[in-house]
């Protein structure tokens, strides 16, 4: 494929300074990912993984289904409010209010759809302050895909699952979206289900290669003192 047939980026930064606020994280980012992309972020932690997803996030917001470290989920209610709560865009507020108080059988099936795919149909009336740390992980998830998004950006999705279980959620979420940048620090898993790795070291892109190229070995050096 030539320049010219290559997907439009669908994320670009050119000597871009990203941080928080006064910090500086990375200096000069020079960065394009393009549609149809799958990526695995990786890097010790503080070399900027959910910085960078923060900023992707905010170049193409509308085009992202997005899926925090820190959940953000609302405890007191239940798995089926917190990933409805991931619509709320799609409808309008009167629709959504009803809704969230009184589900009609079409938004309790749309919604136990998804909970189901995540191993959660049994849990999809308890309040998520009730749930495993695994259970609440998988209703972020949940939360991600009811926005119904194509371009998956995920801050370590499936950390508290154990390794089959992360595995095949993070194939078939990755199957449900088009493109995907996810940050992560399973090296095994980033060379399984990603297209492309980008290694992160103090704010610098120090590795960015087919995974198909590359060995567990290389990615342990990313993690190297
Ligand atoms: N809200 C914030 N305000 C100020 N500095 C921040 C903030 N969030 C992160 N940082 C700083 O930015 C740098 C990069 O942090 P970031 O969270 O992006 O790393 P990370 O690679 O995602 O780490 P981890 O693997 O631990 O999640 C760190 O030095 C951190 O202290």
């Amino acid at each position: 494929m030539n320049a010219s047939e290559a997907p439009a980026p669908l994320f670009h930064f050119r000597g871009a300074r990203l941080g928080h606020g006064r910090e500086t994280v990375f200096p000069a980012l020079d960065l394009t990912v393009r549609r149809g992309e799958t990526v695995a972020l990786l890097g010790p932690s503080g070399s900027g993984k959910s910085t960078l997803l923060a900023a992707l996030r905010r170049q193409r917001e509308t085009l992202c289904a997005w899926c925090p470290q820190e959940q953000a989920l609302v405890p007191m209610l239940s798995v089926f409010h917190n990933i409805y709560m991931g619509g709320l865009h799609r409808f309008g507020t009167w629709r959504n209010l009803r809704a969230l108080v009184h589900p009609t059988a079409a938004q309790r099936d749309s919604v136990a759809a998804v909970a189901e795919s995540l191993g959660l149909a049994e849990k999809l009336f308890t309040s998520v302050d009730r749930l495993s740390g695994g259970q609440a992980q998988r209703t972020a998830l949940g939360r991600a895909l009811f926005t119904e998004r194509p371009v998956l950006l995920a801050d370590e999705p499936v950390s508290n699952l154990d390794e089959h279980q992360g595995l095949a959620l993070l194939r078939d979420t990755l199957r449900r979206h088009d493109s995907a940048v996810v940050a992560m620090h399973d090296r095994a898993l980033a060379l399984a289900c990603f297209e492309r790795v980008i290694g992160l070291r103090h704010g610098e892109t120090v590795l960015d290669a087919p995974s198909a190229s590359l060995t567990l070995d290389d990615l342990d050096r990313l993690y190297l003192p």
